[in-house]
């Protein structure tokens, strides 16, 4: 063999070696990412998400492991429905993964991401945080608000009970939601959209329509964030519709907030404990010495409260009504234990809410079953790190299953089966319903993204709730048996059922508490 043949040989092993090197290292192979599906040039992983995402990556999860690697289109991803590697991401790696992915929705829809939810970690978002928790969602504003909540929950009974007594069907969907929507709008704006104190028919409408379509572009898997070149094309035009929504949001919240301007301008101030969320914001200093905060702060933060907290509650409540009814048996219980503790004289109050173990037991295994979020919010790692020994890149998007999580076979028992009981404690002391140190239910998060407005969120679920099992019998519309009301969902930023509920109420106290 030549000299120049020999050459030639090492100099195109060496190519092949340092070629072969490169791809391992960015492969799963030098770098050890977690075990994962084969993927795609260009699309990855992509092709492998259906109609029901959270339930694809929960099969991925049984195959693969509990933590499994994606690649989306252009996107490191990574999901677990673990209760171990949940701890390690939400608490112990809390500093690496609490960031959130720049997305389209977000930057159009959350001003420039310029909120709390959806805003990267930075100062940024620790500020408006820190209004959130300092001036909005403390237990002395929220206590001042408890008379708009009573009052609601009222309403919400007597809308009921005027259907029952018209021998109408009703849904659900719809009552719930404008009692979550009152509430919130009460609470952040000072109006009520829907009932006889409304502010009008037309601005309800307009309010509802862009909430609705507020919710859905943020829930969508906008392909333009994991394939860059969709942007280009964009064929079904999303980018523009999140535009149109952006500034129909944006005239909305200027509307909102002028209103309140010329109403402290005239003289309109009100006492501390009158305040709403617009007028708390507009009392604060801004950054860096200014008198006030910004127009576009203030419309980020009454986005985030109207958009976390509406469709939240009020999907929970609706997934908690579907089981009770759908199991007589639990109805039974559950206003066994309302007549004992709160009695058939008058209407349950807030402050009787910590007494209902069982209830409180409901709803935790609702949030098994139905959690609001079926992905938290998506968080993202600032820096490159390892867990359980695998490596996870710098800008990893994180989908943390909390729907695998409370339908694991390996922590749960009879996964498909709603049973509350499973959830009472050996020594009869409260359930709580927020949080739980061995983190097999999640439905507000844990670490610094976890969600502020729990304390509200669980209030408004169990108040909603506590009341219509109360004043109501239950049953399904004719035609329909118990075990047969469906329990299709679809999936979004929150995972309501497909249909709404329907169902017949019947009147179980005396007339004239309603
Ligand atoms: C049943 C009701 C509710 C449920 C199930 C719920 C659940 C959640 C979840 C899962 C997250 C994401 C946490 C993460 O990504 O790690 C979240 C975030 C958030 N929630 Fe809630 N929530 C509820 C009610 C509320 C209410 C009533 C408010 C305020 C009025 C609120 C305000 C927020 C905010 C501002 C965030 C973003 C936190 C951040 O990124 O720093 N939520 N919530």
């Amino acid at each position: 063999m030549s000299t120049f043949s020999l050459f030639y040989i090492i100099l195109c092993t060496y190519a092949l070696l340092v070629f072969v090197l490169a791809w391992l290292k960015t492969r799963r192979g030098y770098t050890k990412l977690p075990p994962g599906p084969p993927n795609w040039p260009i699309f990855g992983n992509l092709f492998q998400l259906g109609q029901f995402p959270h339930r694809d990556l929960a099969n991925l999860c049984r195959k693969y492991g509990p933590l499994v690697y994606l690649r989306l289109g252009s996107v490191d991803a990574i999901t677990t429905d673990d209760p171990n590697i949940i701890r390690e991401i939400l608490l112990q790696q809390d500093n690496v993964f609490a960031s959130r992915p720049w997305t389209l929705a977000a930057f159009h829809l959350a001003y420039g991401c310029g909120d709390v939810a959806l805003a990267p970690l930075g100062p940024k978002w620790k500020r408006m945080r820190r209004i959130c928790m300092e001036h909005l969602l403390t237990t002395r504003r929220l206590d001042s608000f408890v008379r708009h909540r009573t009052y609601e929950a009222q309403y919400l009974v007597k809308n009921i009970w005027d259907s029952a007594q018209k021998g109408e069907i009703v849904n659900l969907r719809q009552v719930l939601g404008a009692f979550s929507m009152n509430n919130v709008t009460r609470m952040l704006l000072g109006k009520q959209y829907f009932g006889v104190k409304s502010s009008g028919p037309e601005e309800a409408h307009e309010f509802m329509e862009i909430t609705h379509e507020l919710f859905r572009l943020l829930g969508l898997i906008y392909l333009g964030d994991y394939l860059p070149i969709w942007r280009w094309i964009d064929p079904y035009g999303c980018e523009k519709k999140m535009k149109e929504v952006e500034k129909r949001v944006d005239d909305f919240h200027m509307k909102i907030i002028e209103e309140h301007k010329i109403k402290n301008k005239n003289g309109g101030q009100k006492d501390e404990g009158e305040m709403d969320f617009v007028d708390v914001l507009l009392s604060l200093p801004g950054e860096n010495g200014r008198e006030h905060m910004d127009d576009v702060e203030i419309k980020a933060l009454m986005q985030d409260m109207i958009a976390a907290a509406t469709d939240t509650s009020a999907v929970t409540n609706e997934w908690a009504m579907v089981e009770v009814i759908k199991h007589p048996r639990v109805l039974k219980k559950v206003q066994e234990e309302l007549d004992r503790v709160v009695g058939k004289e008058r209407m349950v109050m807030e402050s009787d809410l910590v007494h209902l173990n069982y209830l409180r037991c409901v709803v935790r295994e609702t949030f098994r079953m139905h959690p609001a979020g079926p992905f938290l919010i998506p968080h993202e790692s600032t820096r490159a790190t390892t867990i359980n020994g695998y490596y996870i890149p710098e800008k990893t998007r994180v989908f943390i299953n909390t729907h695998g999580l409370g339908r694991n076979p390996k922590i749960w028992d009879n996964v498909e089966e709603f049973k509350p009981e499973r959830h009472l404690t050996l020594d009869g002391s409260r359930v709580e319903i927020s949080h739980g140190a061995d983190f097999k239910i999640l439905p507000f998060s844990a670490g610094k993204r976890k969600c502020p407005g729990a304390p509200l969120g669980v209030t408004l679920v169990l108040l909603a709730l506590a009341r219509l099992f109360h004043a109501f019998d239950w049953s399904p519309p004719p035609g329909l048996r118990h075990q047969d009301i469906d329990t299709v969902e679809v999936y979004g930023m929150t995972m309501p059922k497909a249909q709404p509920l329907m169902a017949i109420a019947r009147p179980r106290l005396a007339t004239h508490l309603y």
